[in-house]
């Protein structure tokens, strides 16, 4: 499908490109949605095969964010950037003021945020063009902390609590190491494999972990599995070994197609998609826009509602987890949509 094609399909808003012959910036805005509220989406940098995969890789995030904050139950749209350039130093200091000043000129209507390649300090450099940017703080505690909800209201939903449950960890970093020090102090025995050795001995030597190799983490025998690593990680192979009777996805984007979700229903595991169960992040960063922590513990609790209502419909309809997750989103957003102002400015 053609980029202009997919911008009528899936409703966009709007899409900004930017194209800067002295700078050399080749960047992309994708504003989803604006229904609930500003849209909220990270900044990704990375160099892609081609602009085109740039773009459609924002249009792809920015029409999931819409989807995460509305499950989320957060006053934001959804919305994503990429820069298509390795995050080098140089490209950082040649680049992001050249995208900032362009997020600028849509008044508001994207909050940018750090995401793959980009970080809080690069996040104080928008800051200085953008009056609202989000991820100054690490969104990755919060993250973990939703993960941790979604797993205990999946488990309370089968019947079985976390104390003395197997869970596999894919991936130590921000969001996976947080959550391993979680689900140890909730009594599970957590198993774990992380492409960096150190990373690994940490979570064995802090954490009391299992370390597993890299090739059997996915299919290691668990109670739970929880991806906080790469995207595209639950393949049709990885589906069809795997012995976790629930996923609740710390990663983005997890399954590696479509077919995949209706694969992990035929085997009746228990799936929370990624959207709803990694929330976290998106929740935090609602509240440092608005400025405001107070109804942070809430929304993170509501991530284990959410994540019940989705099991509870897919098991009731036959269907599987991710269509039963996208209709409820479509519900909230025309319910809004019907008293809907047009959305102005953020602050
Ligand atoms: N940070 C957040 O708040 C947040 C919010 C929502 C979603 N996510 C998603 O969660 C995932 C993890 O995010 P993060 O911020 O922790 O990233 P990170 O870069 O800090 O950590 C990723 C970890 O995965 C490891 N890894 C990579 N490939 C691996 C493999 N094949 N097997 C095992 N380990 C592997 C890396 O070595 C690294 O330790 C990403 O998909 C991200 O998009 C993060």
């Amino acid at each position: 499908m053609s980029i202009l094609d997919a911008l009528d399909a899936d409703d966009f808003e709007q899409l900004t490109l930017v194209r800067d012959p002295e700078s050399g910036i080749r960047s992309a805005v994708a504003v989803h949605d604006t229904t609930m509220g500003p849209a909220l989406g990270g900044v990704r940098m990375r160099r892609y095969p081609s602009h085109a995969d740039a773009v459609r890789d924002a249009m792809a995030l920015a029409r999931a964010m819409t989807v995460k904050s509305a499950l989320a139950g957060l006053d934001l749209g959804g919305g994503k950037s990429v820069i298509d350039a390795e995050p080098t130093r140089a490209n950082k200091d040649r680049f992001l003021p050249v995208h900032a000043r362009h997020v600028a000129s849509l008044g508001g209507r994207y909050v940018p945020g750090a995401d793959m390649g980009t970080d809080a300090a690069d996040m104080d450099v928008l800051a200085k063009h953008v009056p609202v940017v989000s991820s100054r703080r690490d969104p990755s505690p919060f993250t973990a902390r939703g993960v941790l909800r979604a797993v205990v209201a999946t488990l309370e939903w089968s019947g079985t609590g976390l104390e003395g449950r197997r869970v596999a960890v894919q991936g130590l970093g921000k969001v996976g190491r947080s959550l391993v020090g979680l689900l140890r102090d909730a009594g599970a025995t957590v198993l774990v494999a992380d492409v960096d050795d150190a990373r690994v001995r940490e979570a064995r030597d802090v954490a009391g972990a299992v370390p597993v190799g890299v090739g059997e983490i996915l299919t290691a025998d668990v109670d739970v599995l929880c991806p906080c690593a790469a995207g595209g990680v639950l393949t049709p192979a990885v589906v069809d070994g795997l012995r976790a009777r629930a996923l609740v996805p710390g990663a983005n984007n997890p399954l590696s197609g479509d077919a995949v979700a209706a694969a992990l229903h035929a085997r009746g595991v228990a799936h929370v998609p990624d959207f709803v169960a990694n929330a976290g992040g998106v929740i935090a960063c609602e509240a440092e826009v608005h400025g405001c922590d107070d109804g942070i513990e809430a929304k993170i609790e509501a991530i284990g509602t959410t994540a019940v209502a989705v099991l509870d419909a897919a098991a009731r309809r036959g269907t599987d987890t991710v269509a039963v997750a996208h209709e409820l989103a479509a519900e909230r957003l025309a319910a809004r949509a019907a008293g809907r102002p047009a959305f102005p400015a953020v602050v």
